[in-house]
C-alpha cells in the first residue's frame, strides 16, 4: 500500500519499452535527435499551438524555476499561492534561477487562489516606485498541491487579473494530466486559450521516469530559454531518452489514461474514507491525492501494516499528546490498484 507520492511509483511499462528501443546505435545528442523533433511536433499538435517551443527537462522544479527565471526579472515578484509547490518544495530554486526575485504568497481556499486576492497582491506590490519589487508575473498550480483542479473558467479569470496588469502567466503541470482529465477540458482551453503562457507539462509523476516539457506558447524568447536550460545544466547531452519517454507518453492518450486511473482510485479511497466514522476529508478530491482526517487508531493500524503515506503537514507524528484526528496525504498514482485502496481502507475501518 504505497500512498506517500506518486513520485514513488514506478515507470509505466510503455514508457520503459520505449526507452529499450531508443537504446539503438548513436545518434545526435543535446537534442538534435528526431525524437526530440517528433515530440515538438506533437505537442504542437496536442496543444494546438502549431508556432510553440518545446524544451525537456528532468526534473519539475528546473521546469517551474527556468520558466519563473524567463518571465520574471530579479527585481520582480512571481504571485503565487502560499501552498505553492514553488513556494514550499523548491528549496528557493525559483529565487535563484530569477537571480534573487521573491515570490508573493496569494491566499484562496484548497490551495486555489481567489482572483480577488491575487488582484488585490499585485495592486499593493510596486506602489512606492524605484524603491519597491516590482510585478512579475503570475504562477497556477494544476492540479494543485491540495489536490484540487481548477477549471477553465478559474484559470480565464486569475489570467485575466495577470492581463490586467501586463503580467505573464506560468503554469505548474507536474500534474496537468491528473487536471484535464478531471475537468474535460482540452489541452488548449486549460492553458493558451485561457491566458496561460508558459506551461510545464509533467510527465515525471504520472508514469514517465524522469521527464517534463517546457511549453513556450509564445515561442519569441524561445532562444533565452534555450540558453538558460543550458547555463542551469540541464540540457541533457543523451537527450533522446527523454524524448523517447515523452513521445510514448503522449502515444495513443497514454498520459491521459494513466491520470485517468490515478484519479479514479484517489475517487476510489476517498469515497471510502468520507464514510468512515470519525473521518473527513480535508480538500475536496479532485484529482489524484486524497486529503483527509483519519482518527489515530485507524492511522496506527494502516502503519503497523505497513501503509507507506504521509501525515499532512508532513511534521505531524503520531506520537504526539491527544486523540483527534490526524490529517493525510494519500497520493495514488498510474500504478495503484484497487485491491490497495481495499486493502487499506479495510484497515482504516
Ligand atoms: C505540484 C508540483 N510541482 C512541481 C514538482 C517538482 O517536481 P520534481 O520533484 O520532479 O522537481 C512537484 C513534485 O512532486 C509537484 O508536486
Ligand atoms: C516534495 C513533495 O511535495 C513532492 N513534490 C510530492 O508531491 O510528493
Amino acid at each position: 500500500m504505497h500512498f506517500a507520492s506518486d513520485n514513488t511509483a514506478g515507470v509505466a511499462p510503455q514508457i520503459m519499452a520505449a526507452l529499450e528501443a531508443a537504446n539503438a546505435g548513436n545518434v545526435p545528442s543535446y537534442g538534435a535527435d528526431a525524437l526530440t523533433e517528433a515530440v515538438t511536433v506533437r505537442l504542437r499538435e496536442i496543444f494546438e499551438a502549431p508556432q510553440a517551443a518545446v524544451y525537456l527537462v528532468a526534473t519539475g522544479t528546473v521546469a517551474n524555476a527556468l520558466s519563473c527565471a524567463m518571465l520574471c526579472a530579479p527585481w520582480e515578484t512571481v504571485f503565487c499561492h502560499r501552498n505553492a509547490h514553488i513556494e514550499e518544495d523548491e528549496c528557493g530554486a525559483p529565487e535563484f534561477f530569477i537571480g534573487g526575485g521573491k515570490l508573493t504568497l496569494v491566499d484562496g481556499p484548497h490551495a486555489k487562489m481567489d482572483p480577488d486576492a491575487l488582484r488585490r497582491a499585485i495592486a499593493h506590490t510596486g506602489r512606492g516606485g524605484i524603491h519597491n519589487l516590482q510585478r512579475g508575473m503570475v504562477s497556477i498550480t494544476n492540479a494543485t498541491e491540495a489536490g484540487t483542479v481548477y477549471s477553465v473558467a478559474e484559470v480565464t479569470a486569475l489570467a485575466a487579473v495577470a492581463r490586467d496588469f501586463g503580467l505573464p502567466v506560468h503554469m505548474d503541470g507536474a500534474r496537468f494530466a491528473n487536471a484535464l482529465v478531471a475537468t474535460g477540458a482540452s489541452p488548449a482551453e486549460m492553458t493558451w486559450k485561457a491566458g496561460v503562457d508558459v506551461l510545464s507539462f509533467g510527465g515525471t509523476k504520472n508514469g514517465c521516469m524522469g521527464v517534463e516539457a517546457v511549453i513556450l506558447f509564445d515561442p519569441t524568447r524561445a532562444r533565452e530559454f534555450e540558453l538558460r536550460r543550458k547555463r542551469a545544466g540541464h540540457l541533457f547531452s543523451k537527450h533522446r531518452f527523454l524524448a523517447a519517454q515523452m513521445l510514448a507518453y503522449l502515444a495513443g492518450g497514454l498520459w491521459l489514461d494513466l491520470a485517468d486511473h490515478a484519479n479514479a482510485m484517489a475517487a476510489r479511497l476517498s469515497e471510502g474514507i468520507a464514510a468512515l466514522p470519525g473521518a473527513s476529508l480535508v480538500h475536496p478530491t479532485e484529482a489524484n491525492a486524497v486529503f483527509a482526517a483519519v482518527p489515530r487508531a485507524a492511522h496506527r493500524r494502516a502503519q503497523a501494516a505497513g501503509a507507506a503515506y504521509y501525515l499532512w503537514p508532513f511534521d505531524q507524528s503520531l506520537d504526539g499528546p491527544g486523540e483527534e484526528p490526524l490529517a493525510a496525504r494519500l497520493v495514488c498514482s498510474w500504478a495503484t490498484t484497487e485491491e490497495e485502496i481495499d486493502e487499506f481502507l479495510s484497515l482504516l475501518r
